[in-house]
């Protein structure tokens, strides 16, 4: 993969959402300005800017990882594939998901690696990896994990004081050692010089708490809040991603916002080149019942009274929906447009209105 300094730039015609920049360092010394505009975007927009998270490095080698691994040859990778029963660890091919509910394929292939995997290397946790994983557990994937779960329990620690939880309970939900759907993954799209609008993965609102995204080029979108307008959103060097996902929606009782996303090809004359993308998502322990914490915090009881409209109570842990969502995904399990619906998260299935 070409470094980042080889990239053209984001063309400077096209208009993007912009989004507040957080930095993790003053986060880390719970600079009280700092935590109030992290409060304030991921209530609002659910997407903000990170920097100083001191990930940079190994993202980098996470990258060089993921570019040996998509060089296998094609019938070793699927000897890793996901497989269609809902698990979401392992290699996915191209083509193997929906991007809407006309069943159109997505256009990435990408690894996902379990936290638990990386954390219990060398012992295997949930499944075995290809070569080119394996080889870079120990310098890469697991340093990369840990730092990505230092920065994201950081994250979860001021959402658990803002929201007038009593101490760690957010991170009693998210116990390291505990079996979860947490992962990291690396995604690779080809160029698309002639394909502009080809969506390459469809919308969609992440399943579980937050997640820590570095990207290279452009071709991520968000919807944007009230308006049927998808924007892109501009990679800034040095800067992550960071977004919520569904489960802290609903243990949050609707205060914190997960909001629709998609990935295009990168625009202008980045479509020439490959699109890589690295993220780690922290979703909740498995057995974690995916609900409001109203019992816990008189500041989520009030926000789900002031909503009746919108449901908290999904009845199935975190595991359930997480296998739900991804099995709905999967092209092999279609049967027509309900399989994409049953694919949807808080967004349609919780939020009825
Ligand atoms: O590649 C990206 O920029 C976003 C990927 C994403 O949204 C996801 O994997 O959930
Ligand atoms: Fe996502």
């Amino acid at each position: 993969m070409p470094s980042v300094a080889h990239f053209p730039e984001f063309p400077e015609d096209i208009p993007t959402h912009p989004l507040l920049v957080v930095d993790y360092s003053l986060l880390v010394a719970r600079d009280r300005a700092e935590i109030d505009k992290l409060w304030g975007a991921a209530r609002n927009l659910g997407f903000w800017y990170l920097k100083n998270h001191g990930a940079d490095e190994l993202a980098e080698g996470m990258f060089q990882m993921a570019a040996e691994t998509m060089r296998l040859p094609m019938d070793e990778k699927l000897k890793f594939e996901q497989g269609d029963g809902g698990n979401s660890f392992g290699y996915k091919a191209t083509g193997a998901n929906a991007v809407d509910a006309t069943g159109l394929p997505d256009t990435v292939e990408l690894i996902n690696i379990a936290k638990d995997d990386a954390l219990a290397w060398p012992q295997q946790a949930r499944r075995a990896y290809p070569s080119t994983v394996n080889a870079h557990m120990s310098d890469t994937i697991t340093p990369f994990v840990k730092k990505s779960i230092e920065v994201n329990d950081t994250i979860l620690q001021i959402f658990n004081d803002k929201l007038g939880l009593p101490p760690d309970k957010l991170k009693k939900k998210h116990l390291m050692e505990e079996y979860s759907g947490s992962e990291t993954r690396v995604i690779k799209n080809p160029p698309s010089p002639h394909s502009p609008l080809r969506v390459a993965m469809g919308a969609h609102t992440d399943y579980g708490s937050l997640s820590l995204l570095h990207n290279r080029l452009g071709g991520l979108q968000v919807l944007v809040p009230g308006s049927e307008d998808w924007q892109y959103i501009k990679p800034l060097p040095g800067h992550a991603i960071c977004n919520i996902g569904d489960a802290l929606v609903l243990f949050s009782g609707g205060i914190l916002r997960s909001n629709l996303h998609r990935v295009l090809p990168p625009p202008g004359a980045q479509s020439q080149f490959e699109r890589w993308s690295l993220v780690y998502f922290t979703r909740p322990g498995n057995d974690v019942q995916l609900r409001a914490l109203v019992e816990d915090s008189q500041v989520v009881a009030d926000a789900v009274a002031a909503t009746p409209d919108r449901n908290f109570e999904t009845g199935c842990t975190s595991f359930e929906w997480f296998t739900r969502r991804v099995k709905n995904r999967r092209l092999n399990n279609r049967t027509g447009p309900e399989t994409w619906m049953n694919s949807r998260g808080t967004e349609y299935r919780v939020n009825p209105a």
